[in-house]
């Protein structure tokens, strides 16, 4: 048997395994990497976080991603050069990381890589008949795995596509597993570039249990941002748009996308929701010469209208389920402002009250997909659309 194998079922064999999820989403602004210690499968999954870090990209990193990031007529050399070198500059993020907590890639099982998202197409976004669900992340994994000599499992949307769902949300998987509380109806929205959340029911209906794309998201604001306020990246603490005001006008053709309109669960990502979207919504609503803090504020309050109109669809005006956050826009006090507002009666918690960080929850997410590959049954929703019952992920080997 070749050694690889033999080291997968010592790994598979262990109580308890450390996993290094690792997360880079939408926002482009680092590497998540969450080291976990993972025991047990299924509903029976329990993590600890040890260790964990979001290590920046620098300014040139993000440059390179960016010329290949949600265009559909990105550069074929570029996105194959970065396919390699998002694998090896992740690899070598995770050894400083490794290094940087005292310990050695020996002291790491597997490596859950999500990779860089550059592009996602599913049918409703490209329409293209006789063409499939879609999406793509790069940075390889055989790269990190022969770069840090650790097992690394990687490219885990493509089962969820093959198997019939949009290859998005996965979260769904990991917060049925980690969150469900019998007696409580939660709601996990997590608020990266683009706002998501899953639904748990409390009586632990499985067959009721999904997880959906929303809309925006950060992913706007931080665009308008890089535009038109150079050196910054994002709207720190909300402080932009809560000097502006909101535009009735503007916000309502904001919020006239099907998209938004569409049954749950769906998808997304900035191929739709970019500064294209809001230039066309302003010439609609003939607000082109609104001030920059008064847009920030429109697309704030868009951010809070499009994750309250999907909570109402799903919930009515029955306000008797716990909100559990996660995702850089919870660090947003006039976003979080605007949610609490609007869904009085609703109790906000971060994921911390449920012991995981909320900035490593993703990463998380991805150490406990990791984990049911290699130890546990495929999780059964009832073989609903969008959340098929599969494992994911690609096992590379580091020789
Ligand atoms: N202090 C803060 N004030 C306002 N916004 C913040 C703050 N901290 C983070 N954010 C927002 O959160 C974003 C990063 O969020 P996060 O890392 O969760 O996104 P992501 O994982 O890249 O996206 P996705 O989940 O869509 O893939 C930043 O770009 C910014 O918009
Ligand atoms: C294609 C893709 O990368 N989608 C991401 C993105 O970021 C948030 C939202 O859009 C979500 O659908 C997904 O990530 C999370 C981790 C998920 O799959 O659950």
């Amino acid at each position: 048997m070749n050694a690889n194998w033999d080291k997968v079922f010592q790994i598979i064999n262990k109580p308890e395994r450390r996993i290094i999820g690792l997360m880079s989403g939408t926002s482009l602004d680092g590497l998540d990497i969450a080291l976990c210690a993972v025991k047990g499968k299924g509903s029976d999954t329990s993590v600890r976080i040890l260790e964990f870090k979001t290590v920046p990209y620098t300014d040139g990193f993000k440059k390179d991603i960016k010329s290949i990031f949600s265009k559909r007529d990105a550069d074929l050399q570029m996105i194959s050069l970065m396919n390699a070198q998002i694998g090896l500059v992740h690899g070598g993020m995770i050894l400083e990381a490794i290094a940087s907590w005292g310990l050695k890639p020996d002291d790491v099982d597997v490596i859950a890589s999500h990779g860089q998202t550059i592009f996602h197409a599913p049918q409703s976004l490209h329409g293209l008949e006789g063409y499939p669900n879609a999406t793509l992340q790069i940075g390889d994994g055989d790269h990190i795995a022969v770069k840090t000599g650790i097992v690394t499992i990687a490219d885990f949307r493509q089962k969820h596509l093959a198997a019939g769902g949009e290859g998005a949300p996965l979260a769904v998987y990991g917060d049925y597993l980690l969150f469900s509380k019998p007696g409580e109806d939660r709601i996990m929205l997590n608020i990266g570039g683009i706002a998501n959340f899953t639904y748990l029911p409390g009586n632990g209906d499985a067959s009721k249990v999904f997880s959906t794309d929303l809309g925006p998201g950060n992913t706007i604001m931080d665009q308008y941002v890089q535009k038109n306020y150079p050196g910054l990246y994002f709207d720190k603490d909300g402080s932009i748009s809560a000097s502006g005001t909101s535009n009735g006008l503007l916000l309502d053709a904001l919020m006239k996308e099907d998209f938004l309109d569409a049954g749950f669960p769906k998808t997304t990502g900035p191929e739709l929701f970019n500064l294209s979207y809001l230039e066309k919504a302003q010439k609609q609503s003939a607000t082109t010469d609104l001030s920059t803090a008064d847009v920030m504020a429109t697309l704030c309050n868009f951010t809070a209208r499009v994750i309250v109109r999907a909570v109402e669809r799903c919930f009515g005006v029955d306000n008797t389920f716990s909100m559990y956050m996660s995702g850089g826009g919870m660090h947003n006090p006039e976003l979080v402002r605007r949610l609490n507002e609007a869904l009085p009666g609703v109790a906000f918690y971060t994921t911390a009250s449920l012991g995981i960080d909320p900035d490593a929850k993703e990463a998380v997410l991805f150490a406990v997909l990791a984990n049911e590959t290699l130890v546990g049954d495929v999780v059964n929703f009832g073989d609903r659309q969008g959340v098929p019952a599969v494992c994911m992920g690609k096992i590379c080997l580091p020789y």
